[in-house]
């Protein structure tokens, strides 16, 4: 038997920039599943996005990296940015089963508006036989209205608790209440010099302002 706490939990985005939208699912998924570590993959190529990310892959990194200073079982793994090549969560879910072997269970957090488009990814099947699913349900998220092969998935591998008794397999929705915070309206805001209070953490905020990233400063009143 596998003792629960040997499991790992990924969570790959672009986090252009990370938000207290990523962290709230990053420690819901931690608390609910008592894990020691939450490995937070900002991704290096987002080739999947019809517009490249504002930030660089360094800049998103550095952010990821403030954001989780001193938040126990929260760290930062750079392989993606590393990689110089498109993002493919089915290379770094691979690397991650080669490197922590057979039995740990891995438990992949996504949002469902990833959900939806999961069968747009490369070699997504191949996903259930290297982790679970965790998906973090978002406003707007209906069930009902995900693809069939997806649905298919969905309806077949859902579990009502985190087992932990098998390495890889199944999916299941984080327990926490949908949140409506987004990247997008981040970056909005930023542009127009609107607030942001609370919604990204103050070390990322000093560093998007210092570096002007998102047009932060530009257009604030004189
Ligand atoms: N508020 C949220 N609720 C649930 N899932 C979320 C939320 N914000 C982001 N996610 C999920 O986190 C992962 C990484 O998200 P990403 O970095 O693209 O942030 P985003 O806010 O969706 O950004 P953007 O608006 O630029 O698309 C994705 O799987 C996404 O679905
Ligand atoms: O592997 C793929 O083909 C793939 C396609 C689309 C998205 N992903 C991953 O899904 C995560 C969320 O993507 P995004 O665009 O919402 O930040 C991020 O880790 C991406 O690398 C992965």
């Amino acid at each position: 038997m596998v003792s629960p706490n040997r499991a790992v939990g990924v969570f790959g985005g672009t986090f252009d920039p990370i938000h207290a939208g990523h962290l709230r699912l990053a420690r819901a998924l931690r608390d609910e599943l008592s894990l020691s570590e939450v490995r937070l993959i900002p991704a290096g190529d987002p080739y999947h996005r019809e517009a490249a990310p504002l930030a660089s892959a360094e800049q998103r990194l550095a952010m990821a990296r403030l954001a989780v200073a001193g938040e126990p079982g929260l760290v930062v793994d750079e392989r993606e940015v590393r990689r110089g090549r498109p993002s493919y969560t089915v290379e770094t879910l691979a690397e991650l089963r080669a490197e922590l072997g057979p039995d740990v269970p891995i438990w992949c957090l996504i949002g469902g508006d990833s959900l939806a488009q999961l069968a747009t990814w490369r070699r997504w099947r191949e996903l259930f036989a290297l982790a679970h699913l965790a998906v973090a349900l978002r406003p707007g998220f209906d069930p009902a209205t995900l693809p069939e092969p997806v649905a298919a998935e969905w309806r077949q591998r859902q579990v009502s608790d985190f087992p932990n008794r098998t390495p890889s397999g199944t999916i299941r929705a984080l327990t926490l209440p949908p949140m409506d915070i987004s990247a997008t309206d981040l970056r909005a805001r930023l542009g127009q010099g609107a607030a942001v209070d609370g919604l990204i953490a103050p070390a990322v905020l000093a560093y998007i302002e210092a570096g002007h990233l998102y047009g932060a400063g530009a257009a604030r009143p004189t």
